[in-house]
């Protein structure tokens, strides 16, 4: 368990944050198995190619923005294991974001497939959830925080007493138990994240897929909200996929770095991160294998920048960190 996410709570402009999550409803021993595995074969996506299937629901870019075809992915073959929390990182324009929407079901792939547990993704899967960077998009302002995260709940069709008991859990475990009847536009940046984050997990969703979701935050709330991802994952044992630029981050949260090249995006390295369970912001970035983890990654994302589209080795001055190293 991250000591900072059992901290006190900080000032922010919208009023004291309380403690994040409390400490003691986190289980280091607990065992993944609340999520479920991603698995991702041969994936390709060419905006403005031939899609197969059809344009699914909520897709913002199902199409090209006109003009010549563009590759976004070209072969991208992974598996996310129930329970892992892997992040994605690689150079601006990779396919990052397509990737993400792939995974969501938001957007066909041109070929491959993405199959959460057995069952192909061809939309937006009922075990999924999607947190974005635009949180002042993606809550509705005039609801309050409690209605925000009750909402998809309804759509799903959960009993009203059970919505009640989702809407109370997770907004305490965000730390924000005391904002429900407030708007989101009452509350600072960090907390409407949090709102987002919420509403993602009363879902009980068996994926959570993350896309930059802190990029708009500032640091000291980006940490805190770090700490938050991973104390939430860890209580509830799902499978996450973080996509973020940065590898600071990337490390901080993940098991596992899959580092892309740039567009049209193939996968660059697995990096394995033996950081163990329990990260708090201040040791196990302090900790020498942080230092090392960097290095590697820094180094891999500069060969992507450059045009890499294999593993050079030779060019590393970082041991590699990856499963098959
Ligand atoms: N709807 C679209 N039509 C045409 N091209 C697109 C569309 N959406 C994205 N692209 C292009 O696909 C490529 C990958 O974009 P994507 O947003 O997936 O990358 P990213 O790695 O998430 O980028 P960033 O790191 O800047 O957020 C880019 O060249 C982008 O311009």
């Amino acid at each position: 368990m991250s000591r900072a996410a059992g901290s006190a709570g900080s000032v922010s402009p919208g009023g004291p944050v309380p403690d994040v999550v409390d400490p003691a409803a986190v289980d280091p021993a607990v065992d993944h198995t609340g999520g479920a595995r991603l698995d991702v074969r041969g994936l390709r996506k060419v905006y403005g190619g031939i899609a197969r299937g059809g344009v699914a629901r909520g897709s913002s870019g199902a199409g090209s923005r006109g003009g010549a075809p563009v590759e976004a992915v070209a072969d991208l073959t992974f598996e996310v294991r129930p329970g892992e929390l892997v992040c994605v990182v690689g150079p601006s324009g990779a396919g990052k974001t397509t990737l993400l929407r792939c995974l969501a079901g938001l957007l066909p792939p041109t070929s491959g497939q993405v199959l959460l547990g057995d069952t192909p993704v061809t939309g937006p899967p009922a075990g999924m959830a999607v947190v974005l960077q635009e949180y002042g998009r993606s809550l509705f302002p005039w609801l309050t925080v409690a209605r925000n995260v009750e909402l998809p709940l309804r759509e799903k069709g959960v009993a009203k007493r059970r919505r009640a008991e989702l809407v109370e859990e997770t907004l305490a475990a965000v730390g924000l138990a005391d904002v429900a009847d407030a708007y989101p536009w009452q509350l600072s940046g960090g907390m409407q994240q949090r709102v987002a984050i919420a509403r993602a997990v009363a879902y009980e969703p068996q994926v959570l897929l993350m896309d930059e979701p802190f990029a708009a935050v500032d640091a000291q709330t980006r940490f805190e909200l770090e700490d938050l991802v991973r104390a939430l994952w860890r209580r509830l044992g799902i499978t996450v996929v973080f996509v973020t630029h940065d590898i600071d981050e990337a490390i901080y949260l993940g098991e596992r770095v899959l580092v892309l090249s740039a567009r049209p995006t193939v996968l660059l390295e697995d990096v394995a991160v033996g950081l163990g369970p329990d990260r708090d912001q201040l040791g196990t970035r302090g900790a020498p294998e942080f230092a090392r983890l960097r290095t590697h990654v820094y180094e891999l994302v500069q060969q992507a920048k450059q045009g890499a589209r294999t593993l050079d080795a030779a060019r590393l001055t970082s041991a590699t960190g990856g499963p098959d190293a």
